[in-house]
């Protein structure tokens, strides 16, 4: 029996012969009521490194789960940098808010740290619970719903403008070829994180799940016949009074060049019967609405925090990105769990960054969770100095902190894991 003070619950990593409990865990943190199927937790035993896998247990019961895996970040300028991403985060509504989630991230982060790790990543289910850890919202994302009657795109075209190709395909051609292209992309647009193969067959159905329905898919090659987009979409099919009211839902579009992404996003918002295209999550400056004739068409109807980043290894992280111009910016780091804490000197070039330990003057004040939102150039310094989450020592610091932190393209991540 619990004493309610969560004390005599015991947080562990889990047996392999455990998993079935832990995923049962998962569902009902979830709001899940119906257990995982043999095959789902079979299909799960390969991928999981049950070295990470935490549960809790209260007489025999798994009523925590919490499990990191490895995962690669692309930082901005195209270098992509080791990261634990932290997922499966439940505590059971019989045990909650008795510190069960603190002991299990406390773990699973000083693990990250003696990795190695330079951060830690989530998407959160909430946005007020993952702050106290350090973590900081670092990539946003935005979706739109598209009336495509409006757009004025021309819907007489068929073959993309710049020329090309498109082609369905189905879900192992999606295995063979989309791997490299999304590859491709990641080592081009930071926020972006790495596909492994089971990704790719879940996403291709070729793994079990009980929430499968089949996605058309679409490839599109350029004249020289490289892959560079795919587009991955299901259809709600819809007709009133003899007229056709689909709607496209959009799964997957990347794209490693302009001329790809153009085509794939002409292709389905010209496609005969659909009539609403909801895109997904996308980057909060993605291109869409400037393909428009007309950008009203498109409707904002998510816009929202994506991934959040916890710096664990400040040198690694700042040094390993590209800045927008050169400088330097004195920054003191407080946090309490240690590892991103002390006072950096941020010394950026043309030709590399430098981010060494400093005993000159604090320029700006901060907590790891705000670098975590400003690491990636998403956040602006000055808007967090506005609201008192940073603290500017030195008149104009977040300005600069800005010019040097800020992109050009903001960043993007197109997976919630
Ligand atoms: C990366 C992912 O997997 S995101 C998915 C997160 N999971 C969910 O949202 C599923 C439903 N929720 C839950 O399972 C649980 O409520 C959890 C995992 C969010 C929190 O677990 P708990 O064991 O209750 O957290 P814990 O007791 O360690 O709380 C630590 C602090 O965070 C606060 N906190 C925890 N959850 C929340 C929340 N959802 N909103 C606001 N504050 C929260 C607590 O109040 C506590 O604050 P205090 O120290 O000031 O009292």
């Amino acid at each position: 029996m619990s004493t309610g003070t969560g004390t005599d619950t015991v947080i562990r990593t889990i047996e392999e012969t455990e998993l079935a409990d832990w995923l049962l865990g998962v569902h009902t943190g979830f709001l899940v009521s119906t257990p995982a199927t043999k095959e789902e937790v079979e299909a799960r035993r390969e991928s999981t490194d049950f070295s990470r896998t935490q549960g809790a247990f209260d007489a025999g019961r798994c009523v925590g789960t919490f499990r990191s895996f490895a995962q690669r970040l692309t930082l901005p300028g195209g270098t992509a940098v080791p990261v634990s991403a932290v997922t499966n985060v439940t505590v059971s509504a019989t045990h909650r808010r008795r510190g069960l989630l603190s002991r299990m991230m406390e773990t699973d982060l000083r693990a990250a740290k003696e990795r190695g790790d330079a951060a830690a990543t989530l998407t959160a289910a909430e946005y007020p619970i993952y702050g106290r850890f350090g973590f900081g919202p670092a990539v946003s994302v935005a979706a739109w719903e598209v009336d495509t009657a409006r757009t004025g795109l021309d819907r007489r075209r068929s073959a993309p403008e710049c020329g090309g190709r498109l082609d369905f395909v189905d879900g192992a051609a999606v295995r063979e070829l989309a791997p490299a292209l999304h590859e491709r992309v990641r080592a081009t647009r930071h926020g972006v994180v790495d596909r492994d193969e089971r990704w790719w067959r879940f996403a291709t159905g070729d793994l079990p799940r009980t929430d499968w329905t089949e996605p058309f898919q679409v490839l599109y090659r350029s004249p020289d016949g490289s892959v560079d987009g795919l587009l991955t979409y299901t259809v709600d099919e819809t007709w009133v009074a003899k007229r056709p009211q689909n709607t496209a839902s959009v799964r997957d579009l990347v794209a490693a060049t302009p001329a790809a992404e153009r085509a794939l996003w002409h292709f389905l918002l010209t496609a005969d019967w659909v009539m609403t295209v909801k895109t997904g999550p996308r980057a909060p400056d993605d291109i869409l609405p400037l393909l428009l004739p007309d950008p009203r068409a498109a409707r904002i109807t998510t816009q929202a925090d994506c991934v959040w980043l916890r710096p664990l290894d400040v040198p690694a992280l700042l040094e390993a990105r590209t800045y927008a111009a050169p400088g330097s910016l004195v920054v003191e780091v407080a946090d309490p769990d240690g590892y991103a804490a002390g006072r950096w000197l941020l010394d950026a070039a043309e030709d590399g960054a430098s981010c060494t330990p400093t005993d000159r003057p604090a320029e700006l004040s901060l907590t790891a969770g705000e670098l975590g939102c400003l690491m990636l150039g998403d956040e602006s310094a000055v808007r967090l100095a506005a609201v008192g989450r940073v603290t500017e020592d030195r008149p104009g610091a977040a300005a600069r902190a800005d010019t040097l932190l800020r992109t050009s393209r903001r960043p993007w991540c197109p997976d919630i894991f």
